[in-house]
């Protein structure tokens, strides 16, 4: 089941419904051993996409494939590729292991799995609880033992983050990134960057059906010009200065310091000291990943005005395909917090525990078989 690559390869994808463009001309790869993360406001196009991929959706025109093949094309795809697009759908009055028990049967898997991967996505003491009275969190996880049941090399989750609180995200980021590094894929949908950013290797970013933004993270925070921002006393005598100097790339932002491109702080202090003007206070920016977002898929949010003024930043949404990140300073105003360690007693629904921190860690856990070592037999 493991023979093909992995790799997921969208190409070109466009889907109509009626008037509506959900996803127009959309390309990417994702390759095995990482995660990505395919990132966009609600309605950019995401659940679409994965719909193609999953065959559950026609695409109007363009391909998507697993292995190299549609998904229709796989031969026993519960066996190779495991999704999760909506974690509902339970039937409420079946425990958590009769439902996998019944799913396992449905794409030719020993009971024993579903224990299995009970113990691996930490539901094991909810075993015999009815899912009609998950959490949400919960509901999450069972849906993730659902797609692990084929052993599949591909992995890919529909907002697989929604309803869990910081640990369960910090508990769902360190499996997968131990499922990627096994060698597997890793394709998960966020509307929020913040949630899946310690996650990810690589995002796709979407907005109106379009990519704004495919590689890794890193190059997209790399591709910020960094900014020097400096409380002066005398704003208007500064930036006379710094103009004279050459430097005119000088944003005034609303909390009265300036942010500065094209100079170090070293050197906007020395240009400040010359013009006789006082520093209150001067700092590098910090690329904000999260703000840079906001800026790629604007225009689907439609929400109150933002708080952070005009950013100053002047790259529209590049048309059609992948077109790189766009250049343009970032303000520093906007501190995202990523989840702050692993707090291990921080689920507290009644009988369920969550695995042992080392169990978290790796993937596959000990006595878990690797496919070729006497599992679940064959697969075209
Ligand atoms: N079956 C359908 N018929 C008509 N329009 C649809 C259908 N499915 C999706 N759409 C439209 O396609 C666009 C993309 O929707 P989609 O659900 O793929 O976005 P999304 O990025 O997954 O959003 P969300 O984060 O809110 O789930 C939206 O405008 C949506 O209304």
């Amino acid at each position: 089941m493991h023979d093909g690559s992995g790799r997921i390869v969208v190409q070109g994808l466009t889907k109509q419904f009626g008037p509506v463009t959900a996803v127009q001309n959309l390309s990417f790869t994702v390759e095995p051993g990482s995660v990505t993360g395919f990132l966009g406001p609600n309605g950019a196009g995401k659940t679409t996409t994965l719909r193609m991929l999953l065959g559950l959706v026609n695409p109007t025109s363009g391909t998507a494939t697993i292995n190299g093949r549609p998904f229709d094309k796989l031969g026993n795809p519960g066996r190779v590729v495991g999704a999760v697009l909506e974690a509902q759908g339970f039937h409420p009055k079946r425990t958590a292991l009769n439902h996998l028990k019944v799913y396992a049967a449905a794409i030719g898997v020993p009971d024993q799995r579903a224990q299995e991967v009970l113990q691996l996505v930490g539901l094991y003491e909810a075993a015999n609880r009815r899912a009609g009275g998950f959490s949400l969190g919960m509901k999450q996880r069972l849906a993730l033992a659902t797609a692990l049941l084929g052993d599949p090399q591909v992995l890919v989750l529909d907002e697989p983050a929604n309803g869990l609180d910081p640990e369960g995200i910090a508990w769902l980021r360190s499996f997968l990134q131990s499922f990627a590094r096994a060698g597997r894929t890793v394709l998960i949908s966020s509307h929020l960057l913040a949630e899946v950013e310690q996650t990810v290797d690589q995002v796709v970013i979407v907005s109106r059906g379009q990519t704004m933004y495919y590689g890794p993270l890193e190059t997209l925070r790399r591709s910020q010009q960094s900014r020097v921002l400096v409380q002066p006393s005398d704003p208007a005598t500064l930036v006379r200065a710094l103009n004279e100097a050459g430097v005119h790339q000088v944003e005034q932002l609303p909390d009265g310091r300036l942010a500065v491109a094209g100079m170090d702080a070293k050197q906007v202090a020395d240009v400040a000291l010359k013009a006789s003007v006082s520093v209150y206070g001067i700092q590098e920016e910090q690329v904000d990943l999260e703000r840079l977002f906001f800026q790629l898929t604007s225009g689907q949010y439609t929400g109150a005005p933002s708080p952070y003024g005009n950013t100053g930043y002047q790259g529209g949404p590049p048309t059609g395909g992948y077109q790189g990140p766009p250049s343009g300073p970032m303000p520093q105003q906007y501190q995202q917090q990523p989840p702050q360690g692993y707090p291990q007693q921080g689920y507290q629904q009644p009988g369920y525990q969550q695995q042992p921190p080392q169990q978290q860690q790796q993937y596959p856990p000990q006595g878990y078989q690797q496919p070729g070592q006497g599992g679940f037999g064959g697969n075209a």
